[in-house]
């Protein structure tokens, strides 16, 4: 372009180009102060606190060095606007000067590690330098000819299932597993909108159910529905049920128990069509048993870009780069969803929206 010769309309354009191309390139410092915020504890304390907190007796709570205290005002300038505090002003006694004080917002009580819906093992999981670290080769593998290989595997030489399963991984299994759990405790708001669809079940198996934290949540609601999670047999080894709640440890590629219904939350998005085919057909024939009145249940995104706002396409599509390089995984349209459904032989299925940005997709033989 020639900058001499460009006129106002241009400049402004040029100008707003710039801040657009700028924000994306540092949206991962939002998401870095995010994590540090997270491993502070900053919620955490200002949740104890009981109201809002001052910038110095945050950095006493916090055990900082009174050097740092200017810094944790800039982190927390940039959380405050991202909406992760809200500021407000307290007054020490009668004459004294006022001080600004942060308090938490909706999205920051979700970090705070007491509350049940507490979303910390997320952030933790999701920004670790084991799912970051593979940005560095994009490059290469872009350029590698071979769609199945995962841009983590390209990176690491192992795929994420392979990394997280060995030995001294241990600790990034149990990490993976805590985010899995702690995304399954916003469940519990989803099934208080979808208890229907659990209703009249004798018998449910929660399939790639990882640690049960899902099926613990149904029960609370249908306890007499027997439960069945299976998973890895490592997932599952250690873990103990009861009359109504067993453990099983198997492969869903090969198959997968028999029950009146299957669910399926969050499992899908990590495979390819070909691989969801296959987990569905498993699923399809466990339900048989109880003919037309069995069911799957599948919790994954639905992507509709017509129906929803920016900032929520924005995530669900987010998420589909996550589950591409990871997991060789997709998250899927309404016509992608539509024909694995009608593939795997079903006759019908109904999509219902939960959770803010997932679905509830009832399958039907
Ligand atoms: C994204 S997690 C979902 C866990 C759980 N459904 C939830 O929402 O919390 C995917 C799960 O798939 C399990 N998984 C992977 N391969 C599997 C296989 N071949 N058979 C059974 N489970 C498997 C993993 O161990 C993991 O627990």
């Amino acid at each position: 372009m020639d900058f001499s010769s460009s006129n106002g309309s241009e400049d402004t354009e040029l100008s707003q180009a710039q801040i657009h191309l700028y924000k994306h390139v540092y949206n991962f410092v939002s998401s870095m102060a995010l994590k540090s915020a997270m491993e502070l504890g900053i919620a955490d304390v200002i949740h104890s606190h009981g109201k809002p907190i001052t910038l110095p007796e945050l950095a006493t709570a916090l055990n900082l060095r009174p050097s740092k205290i200017g810094v944790l005002h800039r982190f927390l300038r940039l959380l405050t606007h991202n909406g992760f505090f809200a500021k407000t002003t307290v007054s020490r006694g009668e004459g004294a000067e006022e001080e600004t004080a942060y308090g938490l917002t909706p999205p920051s009580k979700l970090l705070v590690k007491s509350n049940s819906t507490c979303l910390a093992p997320i952030v933790k999981g999701a920004l670790h330098p084991s799912s970051l670290d593979m940005w560095r080769s994009s490059k290469k593998w872009f350029l590698e000819d071979n769609e199945e290989l995962t841009l983590f595997e390209s990176a690491t030489g192992e795929s994420f299932w392979e990394f997280l399963n060995k030995e001294t991984e241990s600790d990034t299994l149990s990490m993976f597993q805590e985010a899995m759990a702690a995304d399954s405790h916003m469940f519990k708001l989803a099934l208080k909108e979808c208890k229907h669809v659990f209703e009249g079940l004798g018998s449910l198996v929660d399939v790639a159910g990882g640690r049960g934290g899902v099926t613990k949540l149904i029960r609370e609601a249908f306890p007499h529905v027997k439960c069945t999670v299976f998973d890895q047999p490592q997932v599952v080894a250690n873990l103990t049920g009861d009359e109504n709640l067993n453990f099983v440890g198997g492969d869903m590629f090969k198959s997968v128990p028999p029950a009146d219904a299957v669910l399926l939350k969050w499992v899908l998005h990590d495979w390819n069509d070909e691989l969801s085919l296959k987990i569905l057909k498993n699923c399809k024939e466990a339900i048989s048993g109880r003919g037309k009145e069995g069911k799957v249940i599948i919790i994954d995104i639905s992507i509709d870009e017509t129906s929803d706002d920016r900032e929520l396409t924005e995530l669900k599509l987010d998420y589909d780069l996550v589950m591409l390089t990871m997991f060789n995984g997709k998250e899927r349209e309404k016509k992608e969803w539509e024909k694995l459904i009608y593939d795997a032989g079903f006759s019908s299925y109904k999509i219902t929206p939960i959770c803010g940005f997932k679905s509830l997709i009832e399958v039907f033989p």
